[in-house]
């Protein structure tokens, strides 16, 4: 902890604060004017205790705690005991500064003390019923309460956003926006332009000023979806910007200020590439405060029944008929793929199965599940003859769904913003078409510098 000696010295702010393992959390409740730095001399198994002595004489003090290589139940104790955020070491001087800042000029600091009721409608939209999801949706209101930046992998469709979506409604950013973006979906060049705007007259096309999802998100939460697919040049300006929550938008000499909570996501082990250098390995320590990991649905087929029955009601409500349940064999046939997709294909089953049963029990050939080939998606051949109306047609528009996107595509050369703008589609709708099919824009990238 030497270096966190040397910072705190450079600090005027923190003159006063002392800095010996048994008394200098006393001394820095009284002398730090509304900062208690928690540097955690002796180990943090002894400071979740200290921090609620602290909490309980001054509720609303920003409590920053100094952490490295902690595990998660050691964070969860110590939000739990009330720590507003973390500084995850080594950390710069100029990031203790602007956390030190932070914390002392928050006026409420982002910190909810009271415990979420278990019937909270955000954990309950994470629908569950395996051991590994209760024991993720238990961690969800404490990382709520907290403001460190959060990290959820897991593969595509296991519901990250689902739960990065619930920890910003169960925190104290609720009322304040909540903007999502797809860090693969923007194109290389325009992503320092997508997260910090522009200035009128940045360049050639900028006819008025733009001011980016920093802006957009100013107070609330920023998910940062597929964030391994952020070119290494942003990546540097991601990592500039979580250390000193200042940004420039392109064109601008004016620096902003940005207070925002940052939760980002993969589908890949970001550890690991970080370690092969795909991913620079200081901005992983900075997103990966807090952690966590999401199993794939065949790991946890507990859950396979439970979110169909979710799924099934929320789809007979959306269409209007009766709520559905499941025939054994139905379910059998659920439980017996092994869901590349994940929640979202098992979401997308459902769906049809609702739409084209004709009675109130959906049977196992209502099941339909596309043959696992998600780069390569065959054709479907149907049968005019056998089929019914709703089934051909249903049929013919997911099989006109998945040709059209895949023409732009090929036509954008995988450029989602291209290809979203060519179909008059926003961003986001065009990607969950994507999505829902099992489109990579990849594929098209590779195709175009084929061709060139
Ligand atoms: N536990 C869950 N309860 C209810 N719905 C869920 C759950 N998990 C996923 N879903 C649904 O499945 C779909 C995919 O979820 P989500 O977008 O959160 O996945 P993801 O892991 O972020 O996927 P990607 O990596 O492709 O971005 C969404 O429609 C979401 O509502």
């Amino acid at each position: 902890m030497r270096d966190v000696r040397e910072v705190l010295a450079a600090l005027s702010c923190c003159a006063s604060v002392e800095l010996s393992p048994s008394g200098y959390l006393q001394a820095a409740i009284q002398s730090a004017d509304g900062i208690v730095l928690v540097p955690g001399l002796d180990g943090l198994a002894t400071i979740p205790e200290s921090i609620a002595a602290i909490r309980h004489k001054r509720p609303q003090l920003a409590i920053v705690v100094a952490i490295r290589d902690a595990g998660d139940s050691e964070l969860d104790a110590l939000i739990l005991a009330g720590a507003s955020d973390f500084v995850s070491l080594p950390a710069s001087v100029s990031e203790w500064r602007v956390r030190l800042h932070r914390a002392l000029h928050t006026a409420a600091a982002p910190c909810r003390s009271e415990p979420v009721p278990e019937e909270e409608p955000r954990i309950r939209g994470f629908v569950h019923g395996s051991k590994a999801c209760a024991a993720i949706a238990a961690r969800l209101p404490t990382l709520a309460r907290c403001d460190a930046s959060v990290l959820i992998t897991g593969e595509t469709g296991t519901g990250k956003e689902v739960c990065a979506q619930a920890i910003h409604y169960l925190s104290m950013r609720a009322d304040r926006p909540w903007v999502a973006v797809n860090c693969g979906a923007i194109p290389v060049e325009l992503v320092e332009n997508e997260l910090f705007g522009h200035v009128k007259g940045a360049y050639t096309h900028a006819h008025s000023a733009c001011p980016g999802l920093v802006r957009e998100a100013e107070g609330g939460t920023l998910f940062l979806d597929d964030v391994d697919c952020l070119p290494l040049s942003a990546q540097a300006k991601l990592l500039r910007f979580l250390q000193e929550r200042e940004y420039r938008p392109v064109g601008s000499n004016t620096v902003h200020h940005a207070d925002l909570r940052v939760i980002a996501a993969s589908n890949c082990n970001l550890c690991t590439l970080a370690q092969s250098g795909g991913f620079r390995q200081d901005l992983y320590y900075r997103l990966n405060v807090l952690n966590i990991t999401l199993p794939p649905l065949r790991q946890r087929p507990e859950d396979v029944p439970i979110l169909a029955r979710h799924f099934a009601a929320h789809f007979a409500r959306e269409f209007g008929r009766a709520p559905a349940s499941f025939a054994y064999g139905a379910l059998e046939r659920l439980l017996r793929h092994d869901w590349p997709g994940n929640v979202r294909e098992l979401k997308h089953v459902i769906e049809r199965a609702v739409l084209l049963s004709s009675g109130q029990v959906l049977m196992a050939e209502d099941i339909e599940i596309e043959p696992a080939s998600p780069d390569l998606p065959l054709p479907r051949s149907f049968d005019l003859a056998a089929d019914s109306f709703r089934a051909a047609k249903q049929r013919v528009v997911e099989d006109f769904e998945r040709g059209y996107v895949e023409h732009l595509l090929a036509a954008h050369a995988g450029n989602v913003t291209h290809a979203a703008m060519a179909a008059k589609k926003d961003r986001r709708a065009f990607f969950e078409l994507m999505r829902k099919h099992r489109i990579e824009p990849k594929r098209f990238r590779a195709f175009e510098s084929q061709l060139t």
